[in-house]
């Protein structure tokens, strides 16, 4: 791949004398839709704290945007958005007031917040919605906005951690286009979830099982290498024998 937007060799990371990611290897390339799959307790979310400079590696090596993990972490992070279900917006802010707050903490003019905060607001339908709290508005929304406000300093890729949990098809669907869209223009889109129709939108789908690896290609090619019908037989094949989770 020439190049990757990640870069991961042999990627390690150790709590103690447990291996909670072993050794793993890939790429993703600049605008591609990535999905990391994994059981409950895989490695998913110490791999990402990795890849997002949150976390040093035991062992390995990996370059995101290409810039070091070891070396170079605070260039990493103003180059990514992150977004997950943990570590999201503020409940008792106005939507306003969180895309302002986040402009500033990803460094942006007060001019060019007003200007992202007016786009934001009109893309998304949200007009009227701008001076609400955000804890007073539904799920599928805050997970709309969380997601464009990680996008909000052009970032080269965005991390999702279960971006969608808890909301029904027909919101997680209008997600996707949002994701589908930002990849389009050229954002490289990083995502976990737990929803395997969510795997079979991905250009590539990685498969974690107890620290490894241990499948990653298309949704069309996983299935025919393990003769399935679709991405969650798959995974219920390669997880089955995972012996960590719940
Ligand atoms: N700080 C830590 N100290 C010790 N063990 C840890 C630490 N962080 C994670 N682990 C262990 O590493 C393993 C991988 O955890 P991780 O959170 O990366 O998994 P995950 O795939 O993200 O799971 P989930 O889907 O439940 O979030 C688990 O067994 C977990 O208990």
């Amino acid at each position: 791949m020439n190049n990757p937007m990640i870069k991961a060799e042999k990627l390690t990371r150790k709590f103690g004398d447990f291996t909670a990611v072993d050794h793993i290897s890939f790429e993703v390339g600049a605008g591609e839709i990535f999905g990391f799959l994994g059981a409950n307790g895989a490695g998913k979310t110490t791999a990402m704290r990795m890849l997002t400079g949150l976390l040093v590696p035991t062992e390995g090596e990996a370059t995101v945007a290409g810039y070091d993990v070891y070396e170079q972490p605070e260039q990493i992070k103003k180059r990514i958005g992150y977004m997950s279900q943990k570590f999201s917006l503020y409940e008792d802010l106005t939507v306003r007031e969180n895309i302002r707050l986040y402009g500033g903490i990803y460094d942006l003019g007060d001019q060019q917040i007003k200007q992202k905060s007016d786009e934001l607001v009109n893309m998304l339908g949200m007009k009227e919605l701008q001076n609400k709290m955000i804890g007073s508005l539904p799920l599928g929304w805050k997970q709309k906005l969380a997601f464009s406000v990680a996008l909000l300093h052009e970032p080269d890729i965005v991390f999702l951690d279960e971006p969608t949990g808890g909301v029904d098809p027909i919101t997680r669907r209008q997600f996707w286009e949002q994701i589908y869209k930002v990849a389009e223009e050229g954002t490289t889109v990083f995502v976990t979830t737990h929803y395997m129709d969510e795997a079979e939108y991905c250009d590539r789908v990685s498969i974690m099982v107890d620290g490894n690896i241990d499948a990653l290609d298309t949704p069309a090619g996983l299935k025919e290498q393990f003769d399935a019908d679709d991405i969650e037989e798959v995974f219920i094949r390669l997880a089955r024998g995972a012996e960590r989770g719940e």
